[in-house]
């Protein structure tokens, strides 16, 4: 087994709980429009996709997260809605989102041993810097992709491949550290080993069952698999 040099990491539901802030955002979207609010915990389950998909899920009021598209609703009522979201999101990005437990101490000590850290997310790329700046953590990152940075998003292997190109590695070299399945299954395609954590969101579902290298309660327990 070639030894590991690149961490990957997902955001949302791996770094930071940021569904309180996400769901602030959506319900007064959805209340801009004129559509009815959902509670957190159903939020929390429609996450994942990125955030035109969370507006989707929110107007459709679809409790099955895998749907990803809406027939009934219209085009032009899902992107003024989004912009709506994009709006309310900017304002308070960072308001009420926190640092899961031990990832601030966990990715000192892995950048400190010289592995190089990479974000991966499927929110939009403008929301990466103002989180990872209020939580201090921006400089232990090489490289920052979001889920519109390139053509396709997680699950697709795109996003990962692209990593392992402008950093100069192999995916062998890599392991991908995620919450949702959507990691697991891009870190697969992308022949790369990965971490599921089992406190963010996976719609509800058990991350163990797409089968990741390692299943993982907390944070801290990623430097477990470094020498
Ligand atoms: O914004 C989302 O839907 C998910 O974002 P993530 O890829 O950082 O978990
Ligand atoms: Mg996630």
């Amino acid at each position: 087994m070639q030894p590991i040099t690149t961490f990957i990491f997902d955001l949302d539901g791996t770094l930071v709980d940021s569904v309180p802030d996400l769901a602030s955002a959506l319900n007064n979207a959805l209340s801009d429009v004129g559509m009815a609010k959902f509670g957190e915990s159903t939020i929390r389950n429609w996450v994942g996709n990125g955030a035109r998909v969370l507006v989707e899920r929110g107007l459709s009021g679809k409790t099955d997260a895998n749907t990803q598209q809406c027939n009934s609703i219209s085009n032009e009522l899902i992107d003024h809605t989004f912009q709506r979201f994009l709006y309310h999101y900017d304002l308070n990005v960072c308001r009420a989102s926190t640092l899961y437990p031990h990832v601030y101490d966990t990715l000192s000590t892995l950048s400190r041993k010289g592995y190089t850290l990479a974000l991966v997310t499927n929110k939009p790329k403008k929301f990466i810097a103002p989180i990872v700046e209020a939580f201090k953590v921006e400089s232990f990152f090489s490289l920052f992709i979001g889920g519109d940075s390139l053509k396709e998003k997680k699950p697709s292997p795109l996003p990962l491949n692209h990593v392992c190109k402008t950093l100069n590695v192999k995916a062998s070299e890599c392991v991908m550290v995620g919450d949702s399945k959507n990691d697991i299954l891009a870190a697969h395609a992308a022949n790369m080993r990965s971490v599921g954590l089992t406190y963010g969101y996976n719609y509800g579902e058990d991350i163990g069952a797409h089968n990741p290298n390692w299943v993982f309660d907390d944070f801290s327990r990623i430097a477990s698999i470094t020498p």
